[in-house]
C-alpha cells in the first residue's frame, strides 16, 4: 500500500522538549516523545503539539491534527501514551541512598537533588537519606528501601572516579547493575544518580559545576517515574 503522507505529530511534554542548541548535558534532561496522542496524568484530556511552520515546538501552537483517511476507510485510534508528568509531586515520598566515598561530589548532588524535590513541592518529612560507605553498597539498601513499601521512588546518588587500577570498572559495573536489580527486583523506581568519571573535574563539573547537576537532573527522573508508576502502574 503506498504509504499516505499523514500528518505526524510530535508530542513534546511541556517540561521536556528536544532542542538540538541545548548543550548535552542539558538535552540529559529533556527527551521527546513522538506519538500520537498525549495522555496527560493531571487530567484525562490528551493535548496535541505541533511543530509551528518556523520547525521548532511552541506548546502554545495547537493545531487541529487532520489524519487523512488511509485508502481502506477506517481510522486508526489514536495511541495512547502514558507519561509520568512533572507536576507538583507533593505526597510522594522518596529515599536517597547516597554513597559517602568522594562525599566531595556525592553531597552537593544529593543538595541538588534536595532542592529539585523542593521545588516541586516535595515535603521535607518525604524523604530520607541514607549514608552507605561507597557506591558498591548503593544496590542493595536500595532494593531493601524498595521492599518495603514505603517508597514512590530511590534515588541512588555516588561519584566513582578512576583511579590506577581496574577497580573503578568493577566499582562502577556493580553501582549499576546493583541499582537496576534493585528497581526490577523490588518493582519501585531505582534511579541512577552516580557519576563514573575519569577524573575528579569531570566529577565536580557535574555536581553544580559547568555540566550542571546530575543530582538535580536524577530527582527529576525520581519524580516522572513516581507519578507514572503512580497514575498509571498501580496494580
Ligand atoms: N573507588 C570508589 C569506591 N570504592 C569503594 C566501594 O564502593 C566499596 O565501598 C568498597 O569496595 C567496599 O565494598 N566507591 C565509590 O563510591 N567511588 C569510588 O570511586
Ligand atoms: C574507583 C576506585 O575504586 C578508585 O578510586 C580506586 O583507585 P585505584 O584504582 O588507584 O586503587
Amino acid at each position: 500500500m503506498a504509504a499516505t503522507s499523514t500528518t505526524v505529530s510530535t508530542f513534546l511534554h511541556p517540561l521536556h522538549h528536544h532542542d538540538t542548541n541545548l548543550s548535552s548535558s542539558k538535552r540529559g534532561m529533556y527527551h521527546r516523545f513522538s506519538s500520537l496522542s498525549l495522555l496527560s496524568t493531571t487530567s484525562s484530556k490528551s493535548s496535541r503539539i505541533q511543530f509551528s511552520p518556523k520547525g521548532s515546538a511552541n506548546p502554545l501552537f495547537v493545531a487541529p491534527v487532520v489524519e487523512k483517511k488511509r485508502k481502506s476507510s477506517f481510522q486508526t485510534e489514536a495511541v495512547r501514551q502514558l507519561t509520568g508528568s512533572l507536576t507538583k509531586a507533593e505526597g510522594f515520598r522518596f529515599a536517597i541512598v547516597i554513597a559517602r566515598f568522594n562525599e566531595i561530589v556525592t553531597r552537593p548532588l544529593m543538595e541538588g537533588a534536595l532542592d529539585t524535590f523542593k521545588k516541586y513541592s516535595v515535603r521535607e518529612e518525604d524523604v530520607d537519606v541514607v549514608w552507605v560507605p561507597g557506591c558498591f553498597e548503593v544496590g542493595l539498601v536500595a532494593e531493601k528501601l524498595g521492599k518495603s513499601g514505603k517508597y514512590n521512588a530511590i534515588l541512588c546518588i555516588g561519584a566513582v572516579i578512576r583511579g590506577d587500577t581496574t577497580h573503578y570498572d568493577a566499582v562502577a559495573n556493580s553501582a549499576a547493575s546493583g541499582v537496576l536489580s534493585a528497581g526490577l527486583n523490588s518493582g519501585v523506581p531505582c534511579i541512577f544518580g552516580v557519576l563514573t568519571c575519569e577524573d575528579m573535574d569531570q566529577a565536580l563539573n557535574r555536581a553544580g559545576g559547568k555540566a550542571g547537576n546530575k543530582g538535580s537532573e536524577a530527582a527529576l527522573t525520581a519524580i516522572e517515574m513516581a507519578a507514572l508508576f503512580e497514575h498509571h502502574l498501580k496494580e
